[in-house]
């Protein structure tokens, strides 16, 4: 028995169309506009073509978008100095800095600079600290963690009471997609390069989520039969058979995960256009909370 394709990007495209309705509704009663900015350090060839990606997005969905490209070799208080600009204009609802940053940057203290009424990626020590305890809200979820929760819960798999496992303890996305996994009331489980038995841990689940950064590490044989799988991983692997000489895959192998799982995100069209869908959702939401009702 096959999976079922989650398709990600039709979920997406249904988020931000949401998303562009609220927009124009908010523009007709306010005059106003939500904003984003992106903060781009550096030269990254992937981090450019994200960034230009979030740019559109915002576009179609009638979110202003401000940007700051600043060189390699900035120093830390030049990313500050941009942060503390963009803190301080009504216009922004949401700043962005694209990671990772150069290794001489401090990224704990930029993170931190972002005033947390704008923090759209949730990176903030508040946002992180409130989602982390129960009872309270955080302003702003991370991105791509908020977006596996979203293709769950519009594909109507359930969370509540079901066994979920987390592979990948980052910050960005395997630590806050278990904290969301846990306050919808999953049983939940994190396995990580240093836990002896992945695959025995993983077999119990009900919902994998993938976010090892290792190409195709999960496999079909780590997998409850009929569970879920979302895959978070994009991983450019050889295959001469394509013009650009490579193919993406996620942290799944998919073709024999296909074969046991009842649900499987595919790589692209998973999670990815996801992260930017909610990231436009989010910002919504952060001018939503500046305007007042
Ligand atoms: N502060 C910060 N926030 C982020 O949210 C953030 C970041 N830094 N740094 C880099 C990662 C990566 N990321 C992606 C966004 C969209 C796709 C995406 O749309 N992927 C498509 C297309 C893939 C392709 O064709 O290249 C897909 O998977 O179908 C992927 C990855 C956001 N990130």
């Amino acid at each position: 028995m096959a999976a079922e394709i989650i398709d990600g990007k039709a979920i997406a495209q249904a988020v931000r169309d949401e998303v562009r309705d609220k927009v124009t509704a908010m523009r007709a009663k306010t005059g106003k506009a939500p904003g984003l900015a992106v903060v781009l350090v550096g030269e990254r060839k992937d981090s450019q073509t994200y960034v230009r990606s979030k740019k559109k997005a915002c576009e179609e969905a009638g979110i202003e978008s401000f940007g700051t490209d600043l060189p390699e070799d900035a120093t830390e208080e030049e990313v500050l100095a941009v942060v503390a600009a963009y803190n301080a204009d009504p216009n922004v609802h949401g700043i962005l800095v694209q990671l990772p940053m150069p290794k001489h940057i401090n990224e704990e203290r930029v993170l931190g600079a972002i005033d947390y009424e704008k923090d759209v990626d949730g990176f903030h020590p508040l946002n992180i600290g409130r989602l982390s305890q129960r009872g309270r809200e955080p302003l702003f979820v991370p991105c791509t963690p908020r977006g596996c929760i979203e293709l769950l819960e519009r594909t109507g798999i359930p969370i509540a009471g079901k066994e979920a496992v987390v592979v990948g303890r980052s910050n960005v996305v395997g630590t806050p997609a278990a904290l969301l996994l846990q306050r919808r009331d999953a049983t939940v489980t994190i396995v990580h390069s240093r836990t002896p038995n992945p695959e025995e841990i993983c077999r119990r689940a009900d919902i994998v989520i993938a976010a090892c950064g290792q190409m195709e590490m999960v496999k079909g044989s780590w997998l409850k039969p009929g569970c879920a799988v979302i895959d978070v991983g994009i991983n450019a692997k050889d295959d001469p058979s394509k013009k650009r000489g490579y193919r993406l895959v996620g942290d799944v192998e998919y073709d024999s995960a296909a074969e046991v799982a009842g649900h499987i995100t595919p790589v692209p069209g998973g999670v990815g256009p996801m992260t930017i869908a909610i990231l436009l959702q989010n910002t919504l939401e952060g001018a939503e909370r500046a305007f007042g009702p």
